[in-house]
């Protein structure tokens, strides 16, 4: 992880008070997650708290991260945030940017080395000092931002944990991290954890300091859980997912019923089959959980529609693929936009990739290294003799052998939460003068 494509070069004034300014510095990656039980409807817009709990995957960050670094120092002037190397001017006063700030410097400790000369603990900032002193901020994502793929996701998680590092933060409660996490963007708390993670609603509690992401298994828990991304589209989308879900809230009672009566059903059936490592159940829960959102989407006043003719198309190849086979070997999901997440087994991958480029193929065989994020698996897939009875079902949909509805592939699996990375990867180039 040694590619900083949005380095950010900082001039920091000497003065006469500090001629040799100190700046601390903390950097981290943090993951997207996709859910398999979907988060749409705020209960509380002021805690950024939802209508019903969810779950989601945390993805390896090997293609999909955001890198975020956090610095701190007595000689900024102001807090400042970059993102994929521009300046957004107006981010530090912004709620959601305040709320993780504030929040993980509330939690600030001391920050202590040990003294080379004689070995013994020193304090250089008191957790006092940290509120003196502005941040700048600067992350940048490997992957399109706004467009579906989970950026807010794994943007506000990797700000939160990279202030937690800055800081020296601690938690004065199991949670509590996520829960600033979600000030910023309700999935981020999910991505503070690797694996399968739940976020339970909460709302027992006036402050709602019980509405917190919780690991439901880690990364290693099931392995062989694989995630194919089909990017339909990488543009910015038209309805945020912030405004769709207010006017879902405002609008459709099929929303309030599934938050009521659906959606804690199908927590447990899904928690019960990730420990089970019961994929047909899984899927199952995870096709229907997406399209459950999206008929809350088209129950919303005006309705509003994230998915297109190409997303449709890969449902339908789905439900061909699953029937053909007599089990669940894939299982669909679509967030706020037109992108496909579709879970399967190791086992199943390399047919699976199979299908997708079949149907949605990259300009050439020779191109598919740059369509395709792990070309030693799209070279097994374009070996692979799929079944003829698979390919007339999927034909008789009317889908044919064309380029250019699917923009790229991720090839993807179940990873860690945020990790800390080097100095040398951090996002910022100081120069003081
Ligand atoms: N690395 C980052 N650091 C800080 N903020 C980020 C980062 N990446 C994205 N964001 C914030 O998240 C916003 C995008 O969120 P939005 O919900 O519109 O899209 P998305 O998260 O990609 O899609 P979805 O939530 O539907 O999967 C950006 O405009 C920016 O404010
Ligand atoms: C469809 C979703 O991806 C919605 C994600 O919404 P956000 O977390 O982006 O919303 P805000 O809290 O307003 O920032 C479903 C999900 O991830 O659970």
């Amino acid at each position: 992880m040694t590619s900083q494509p949005h380095k950010i070069t900082v001039l920091v004034p000497k003065t006469s008070d500090d001629p040799n300014p100190i700046i601390h510095q903390a950097t981290v990656s943090a993951p997207t997650n996709i859910a398999c039980i979907k988060y749409w409807g705020k209960a509380n817009p002021q805690y950024n708290t939802p209508i019903n709990s969810s779950l989601s995957v945390s993805l390896d960050q090997s293609d999909l991260r955001a890198v975020t670094t956090a610095s701190a120092s007595s000689s900024f002037d102001r807090d400042r945030l970059w993102l994929n190397g521009s300046e957004v001017l107006d981010a530090a006063t912004s709620k959601r940017f305040r709320a993780c700030v504030d929040g993980v410097r509330a939690l600030a400790t001391d920050k202590v080395v040990v003294d080379p000369a004689n070995g013994a603990n020193r304090v250089v900032v008191t957790k006092d000092d940290w509120r003196g002193m502005h941040v700048h901020i600067a992350s940048y994502n490997t992957f399109p931002t706004a467009a579906g793929l989970a950026s807010s996701a794994a943007g506000y998680a990797a700000l939160v944990a990279a202030l937690v590092r800055l800081f020296g933060a601690e938690e004065s409660y199991p949670g509590e991290f996520t829960a600033i996490a979600r000030q910023g963007s309700g999935s981020a708390c999910r991505s503070l954890y690797g694996g399968f993670v739940a976020w339970r609603a909460g709302g027992a509690k006036s402050d709602w300091s019980d509405s917190i992401a919780e690991q439901v298994a880690d990364e290693l828990h099931w392995e062989e859980v694989r995630a194919v991304i089909l990017v339909v589209s990488d543009a910015k989308k038209e309805t945020s997912s912030t405004d769709g879900m207010s006017d879902s809230v405002a609008t459709s009672e099929l929303l309030a019923f599934r938050a009521r009566e659906i959606v804690p059903k199908r927590m447990k059936i899904i928690e019960e089959a990730i420990k089970a490592k019961d994929f047909e159940s899984f899927g199952k829960v995870t096709m229907m959980d997406s399209n459950q959102f999206h008929a809350t989407c088209l129950d919303t006043y005006p309705p509003i529609f994230y998915m297109n003719d190409v997303s449709r198309s890969v449902v339908q190849m789905i439900h061909k693929y699953n029937a053909w086979a007599g089990e669940i070997r894939a299982a669909y999901t679509f967030d706020a936009g037109p992108n496909a997440v579709l879970y399967t087994l190791d086992k199943h991958v390399v047919e699976l990739l199979a299908l997708v480029l079949k149907y949605y193929p990259a300009l050439s065989d020779d191109l598919v290294g740059d369509y395709v994020s792990n070309l030693a698996l799209a070279k097994e897939a374009l070996e692979f003799k799929l079944c003829p009875s698979l390919m007339a079902a999927v034909e008789k949909t009317g889908r044919v052998h064309k380029h250019g509805d699917v923009k790229m592939v991720y090839c993807t699996r179940g990873g860690p939460g945020p990790q800390t990375l080097d100095p040398c990867d951090g996002v910022f180039d100081f120069k003081i003068e």
